[in-house]
């Protein structure tokens, strides 16, 4: 997870104020600035900022519209909001906070007071983004879970036949690993399997592709906008990184180093397409890699 300044949008009207705010928080976070509701929505959009400091009484459009259109968002819906106001009516606070505000300042604010209060927010953010990243990242190989492979598949599925692109998808499994693991132990077994993770994390190229466990020793490999000829070299060139890594497997029938077998498939398939018919290709070509005598790359033409 990257440690890099957290950002705050105030959206505010008086300029002192929005000044004496942004002076406080600027040693400790990248702070952006907005004078009027459109401009917050606009600059919320854009920068998806972690904390939004929102004024109630703007001109233009008041702070609950502000955030009731940032809500109705997908891309804004999440952002954290406080309020800050000049009105310290009980229910103004509690409209603020149904709303789904994290809190409610009141002016003259007290700077010590709002900083705790923003430093508070802003870990709470940073918290709930790391419980999210862990719950979608396989432990052992740090590589995403089945559960956020299954997401992403179906997502890039949709992508992919809404816009008639092409996308590969490969399966990789370690050879002869059971003996492996009897051989040398689970431990080294747990050891291999992360550097095999390593290598397929480290080929893959562009921001959409992605690695995940899918299940005991058994990766796949998602390669949305790929055709079958970059799909194969990307697979071939894993193949060859895990059988570089010279780890030594004296009881595996394919090599006397560890090594894998891979199969892939490539949209379109020719036939039934669906995301289930492009899963299944692929474990018929990783079937056939097996077959053929291991440490090699099946690709489903
Ligand atoms: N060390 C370790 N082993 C695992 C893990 N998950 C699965 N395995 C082992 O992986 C092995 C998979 O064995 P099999 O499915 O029989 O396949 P194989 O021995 O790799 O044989 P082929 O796939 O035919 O080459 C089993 O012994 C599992 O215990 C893990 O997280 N750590």
């Amino acid at each position: 997870m990257s440690q890099e300044m957290q950002k705050v949008l105030i959206a505010d009207d008086d300029g002192i104020n929005r000044q004496v705010l942004a002076s406080l928080l600027k040693p400790d976070y990248v702070v952006l600035l907005a004078k009027t509701g459109e401009q917050a929505i606009e600059r919320a959009q854009r920068h998806l900022p972690d904390l939004l400091m929102l004024d109630v009484m703007m001109p233009d459009m008041d702070g609950y519209e502000v955030l009731r259109r940032l809500r109705a968002d997908p891309a804004t819906a999440r952002i954290e909001v406080i309020f800050i106001t000049g009105m310290g009516r009980p229910e103004d606070e509690a409209k603020g906070l149904k709303l789904g505000a994290a809190d409610y300042i009141t002016k003259p604010f007290n700077a010590t007071v709002v900083m705790a209060r923003v430093a508070t927010h802003l870990q709470v953010v940073r918290q709930r983004r790391l419980l999210e990243h862990l719950a979608h990242m396989d432990g052992l190989t740090e590589l995403a879970n089945r559960r956020r492979f299954d997401e992403i598949y179906e997502s890039e599925w949709q992508r992919a036949t809404r816009h008639a692109h092409t996308m590969s998808v490969a399966l990789l499994d370690i050879d002869c690993f059971k003996q492996y693991n009897d051989h040398y132990g689970h431990p080294a077994g747990d050891r291999a399997l992360r550097a095999v993770s390593r290598v397929a994390r480290n080929a893959m190229r562009r921001p959409c592709d992605i690695a995940a466990r899918y299940g005991g020793e058994e990766l796949v490999i998602l390669m949305p906008e790929t055709d079958a000829a970059q799909g194969l070299y990307v697979a071939e060139s894993i193949r060859e990184a895990v059988a570089q890594l010279l780890i030594p497997h004296e009881q595996s029938v394919a090599s006397p180093v560890l090594t894998v077998s891979i199969g892939g498939a490539t949209l379109p398939l020719g036939e039934q397409e669906s995301a289930a018919a492009l899963f299944e290709a692929a474990d018929s070509a990783l079937y056939r890699a097996k077959e053929a005598g291991r440490n090699r790359v099946n690709w489903r033409m």
